[in-house]
């Protein structure tokens, strides 16, 4: 095998088109997390790969196989779903040897194999309790080496952590980049969180409304987002509407320095993430006079709410950093580095004119 491959992948359901036209690539022994807000057609592209749905349109490849029509039970694919879905009255390595009998493994191999799952996913010594006696994330892994059993050429998880509460979510999501590490196992993630995706993902998938808005690894896809949605959906972004001139761009009255690579007069988002911009004393382009409306420390943050001639926004800074403490009320300038401003056409602005032109 050699990497998933999507080509023209369309799903309708009645008049809703779930999955509009993607093309993606999954490398080998990669972990893609496909992540997007809910109703973005997430599970739908992960159960046409299944080969639980059929796709409307559009070809899937497994290296250089067609498996489009290729029915689930013969994709050798393992998916743990977000209820685990397994069979309570069955001991854990009942649940885990289950689909290796039903395969025609012997009962002593099958008992031998899930030996070493269970041994993998660190629960050798829960084998004979009952589902009903296991934490959530003990579950987890039991789905988890239940599906591995199979030998699967691809892993497919949907939501896998979302039963879990906050902090053994994250301890999972660690184990489970660990594990898929070390089998070198092809993985396909669905999440809508984006911690989630950003700790376990060697790329990210970021989609909405059925399409594929940007793909590319957890850091690219937070420093350089390629549209306004993306930098909204990743991370915390300030956002600015402004029109291209020379030499940077018109918020209101106020110019900012930058570099829109687009003609002069286009309608522009600008946004800026709160930790890229500063409230210092450094000179620089793009100093604005700005009052504090609300201060807000979280711990290992602390973040400012302030008003500027070119909107509202908030600034962080890590506990520790960041000079000066500001308090409510206070002024100060808040300066928005040139090489700091993401500039994209605006999208609105964009369907205003269509719209002129039809
Ligand atoms: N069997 C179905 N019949 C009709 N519409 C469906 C069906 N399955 C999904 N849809 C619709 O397709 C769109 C995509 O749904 P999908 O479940 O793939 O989204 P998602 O991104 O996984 O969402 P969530 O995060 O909420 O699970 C939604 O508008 C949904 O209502």
């Amino acid at each position: 095998m050699s990497g998933l491959v999507l080509k023209s992948i369309s799903k309708t359901f009645g008049g809703t088109r779930a999955v509009d036209l993607v093309n993606l690539t999954f490398g080998e022994g990669q972990l893609t997390a496909l992540l997007g807000p809910s109703g973005c057609g997430k599970t739908t592209l992960l159960r046409m790969v299944a080969g639980l749905e059929a796709p409307s349109g559009g070809v899937i490849l497994l290296g250089d196989r067609n498996i489009t029509d290729l029915p689930a039970h013969r994709r050798k694919f393992g998916m743990v779903f977000q209820s685990f879905a397994l069979f309570p009255h069955l001991t854990v390595r009942d649940n885990v040897a289950y689909s290796l009998h039903i395969s025609g493994v012997s009962r002593s191999e099958a008992a031998d194999r899930a030996g070493k799952l269970l041994d993998l996913v660190q629960l050798s010594a829960f084998g004979d309790r009952r589902i009903g006696q296991l934490s959530g994330g003990q579950r987890q892994r039991v789905a988890i080496a239940r599906a591995l059993a199979q030998e699967p050429e691809v892993f497919l998880l949907d939501e896998p952590m979302s039963a879990l509460d906050a902090k053994l979510r994250e301890e999972m999501q660690v184990e489970l980049r660990l594990l898929q590490q070390r089998l070198g196992i092809t993985t396909i993630v669905v999440t809508h969180d984006q911690r989630e995706a950003m700790t376990m993902a060697d790329s990210i998938v970021v989609m909405s409304n059925g399409r594929v808005e940007q793909v590319g690894p957890p850091q690219d896809i937070y420093h350089k987002p390629e549209n306004a949605f993306v930098a909204d959906f990743i991370g915390k972004a300030n956002f600015f509407d402004g029109v291209t001139e020379p030499g940077g761009i018109r918020i209101g009255a106020t110019h900012l320095v930058a570099d829109p690579h687009f003609v002069g007069g286009s309608p522009v988002r600008v946004a800026i993430r709160p930790e890229r911009a500063c409230l210092d004393e450094e000179p620089g382009a793009n100093r604005l006079p700005a009052k504090i409306t609300f201060v807000r420390d979280l711990g290992p943050i602390r973040e400012y709410h302030l008003e500027t001639a070119v909107g509202r926004m908030v600034v962080e800074y890590a506990a520790g950093e960041g000079g000066k403490i500001f308090h409510v009320g206070d002024t100060t300038e808040v300066r928005l580095p040139p090489d700091a401003l993401h500039i994209f056409p605006d999208p609105t602005a964009h369907d205003a004119l269509a719209m002129a032109a039809e």
